[in-house]
């Protein structure tokens, strides 16, 4: 009994403290919704619709608001100008992340580019981590090249299942999980290697576990761990899973290193260290492998699934993009990353996309490094911010028919791209200093990706199978917006 008595009197003393943090008062002048005593507005937003919840809220408060999560004051920023002012603006000032939390910390994740906080290291670090990857972008061969074959393997498939339906998501995933290891560890794996199987089942434990509305409880009340919490299982096992597997990688690598042929990201990280930096650890050097694999998969199977959904719903857009690859591509190579500037359509599409689902909604919560402001408002250090990317790109004062899906809105009269200032109106990867680490390389593969699939195939709603919405107010949030399963039937060209 007395067990309970003390975890009772515990977790009161943790929302009391909670409740009169000095930062509410700091913040009382933005408004937002009441919520109720001690939970705050915890139990107004549904975690896995927290895109739609905070439209709704953006309707009532207006651009900038804030939210109380059990004694935790959030700042959502829904309006151009906001989100400018604090990702550009005032980069510096909202670069941090919330890293404090019992989960982050026993993923490692506080070591990661993605939920390290901003410091000296952070900023070492993701220099590094981007001129890494520079070695994948436009201009790399490697990239074009393996990107290429291994879509390839992926259309081949489509074909095998002979203008049936089927559930595309597995294939896009796999072949996604192959360009990335081979670019950060020089691997790929045929379809039935058990090593593909368990990357596939540690990145689905982290991404449940970390994911919007699973395991707040465990970050609140890390003693839960102690009786079964269900999350807690699932990170325990990926963090195994990560260590094993990775860490087997860098092994391999240490055997085989040379500093004059860097094979990837991995040989990479081990010639700074070389170089002097300690920086890059082993278990460092796990981290940030890790941290590129989840980002570089889940992210990009998003775009690629909601294109085929998108294509079925607008089989005249579908149509005009093939011609454009027709026309520029032909039917007897690949396409490749030069082809891009005389795509204009299809550019329009991926931009288009991107503003439509806009599968990260809230980017990755901000924080903010110092006393500052936004909007006229004071913003205390420490604060966690909301980039609402969501309702920016949704925002009808800056799109006409934002809920519909226009690529043409990219376009000019002579159906040329608009300007880049026309195009930055939108912030699919963020900006300033926690702007995504590998912008160029994600827009290169889903280039080649969809410019594949168009030369290939017609992409068609089988008879039998219930529409599937693309209306990304539908998807469910997870680590990104998801569509769910749906079933395609790919036509041979
Ligand atoms: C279409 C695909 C992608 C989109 C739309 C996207 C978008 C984003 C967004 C919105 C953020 C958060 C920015 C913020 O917090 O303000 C981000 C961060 C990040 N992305 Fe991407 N991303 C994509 C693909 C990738 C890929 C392929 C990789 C790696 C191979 C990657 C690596 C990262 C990393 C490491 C960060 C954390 C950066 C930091 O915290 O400083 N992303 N991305």
């Amino acid at each position: 009994m007395w067990i309970f008595s003390c975890i009772f009197t515990l977790a009161i003393v943790f929302l009391l403290r909670r409740y009169f943090d000095p930062k509410k008062r700091i913040l009382s002048r933005i408004p937002g919704p009441k919520g109720i005593p001690f939970l705050g507005n915890a139990l107004q937003i549904d975690p896995i619709n927290i895109h739609r919840d905070l439209l709704s809220l953006k309707e009532t408060y207006g651009e900038i608001f804030k939210l109380d999560f059990a004694g935790d004051q959030v700042v959502v920023l829904n309006s151009h100008a906001a989100i400018y002012e604090a990702l550009v603006t005032k980069s510096k000032e909202y670069a941090g992340r919330v890293t404090d939390t019992f989960r982050t910390k026993y993923a490692d994740a506080h070591q990661s580019i993605f939920f390290r906080d901003f410091d000296n290291e952070f900023v070492k670090i993701k220099k590094y981590l981007r001129s890494a990857v520079k070695m994948y972008d436009d201009n790399s061969e490697k990239v074009v090249h393996r990107s290429n074959a291994e879509i390839q393997c992926c259309m081949n498939k489509f074909s095998v299942y002979n203008e049936q339906p089927f559930d595309p998501n597995k294939d896009i995933y796999k072949t996604l999980v192959n360009i990335i290891t081979e670019l950060l560890a020089s691997n790929r794996f045929e379809d039935d290697d058990s090593e593909l199987n368990d990357i596939i089942e540690y990145q689905r434990g982290f991404s449940e576990a970390l994911s919007a509305g699973v395991g707040e409880e465990l970050d609140m009340f890390p003693w839960l761990r102690y009786f079964g919490n269900q999350t807690f299982k699932k990170m325990q096992f990926s963090v195994t899973m990560r260590n094993r597997i990775i860490g087997g990688w860098v092994e391999e690598h240490k055997k085989s290193f040379n500093r004059d042929t860097i094979r990837d990201l991995i040989d990479a990280l081990l010639r700074a260290r070389e170089d002097g930096d300690a920086t890059f650890s082993d278990f460092r050097i796990i981290i940030l492998v890790d941290d590129m694999l989840g980002a570089g998969i889940l992210t990009t199977q998003v775009v690629v699934s909601a294109f085929l959904q998108l294509m079925i719903l607008h089989p005249e857009i579908q149509t005009r993009l093939q011609h454009e690859v027709d026309s520029v591509v032909g039917a007897s190579r690949a396409p490749s990353i030069e082809d891009r500037d005389a795509m204009p359509v299809l550019q329009a599409n991926i931009h288009e996309i991107l503003r439509y689902v806009s599968h990260i909604p809230i980017a990755v919560p901000h924080k903010t490094t110092t006393d500052t402001s936004v909007g006229g408002y004071d913003i205390p250090k420490s604060t966690q911010i909301w980039i609402n990317l969501f309702a920016l790109h949704h925002d009808e004062n800056i799109f006409d028919e934002p809920w519909s899906y226009k690529p043409e809105r990219w376009l000019d009269d002579s159906d040329q791209l608009v300007s880049i200032e026309e195009r930055n109106k939108t912030f699919p990867f963020g900006a300033g200093r926690r702007v995504c680490a590998a912008e160029q390389f994600a827009r290169t593969r889903v280039f080649l990706f969809l410019a594949n699939i168009l030369q290939r195939f017609t992409i068609v709603q089988p008879e039998d199978a219930e529409p599937s919405s693309a209306d990304p107010r539908d998807y469910t949030l997870g680590l990104v917006l998801n569509p769910g399963q749906f079933t395609i039937k790919a036509i041979p060209r």
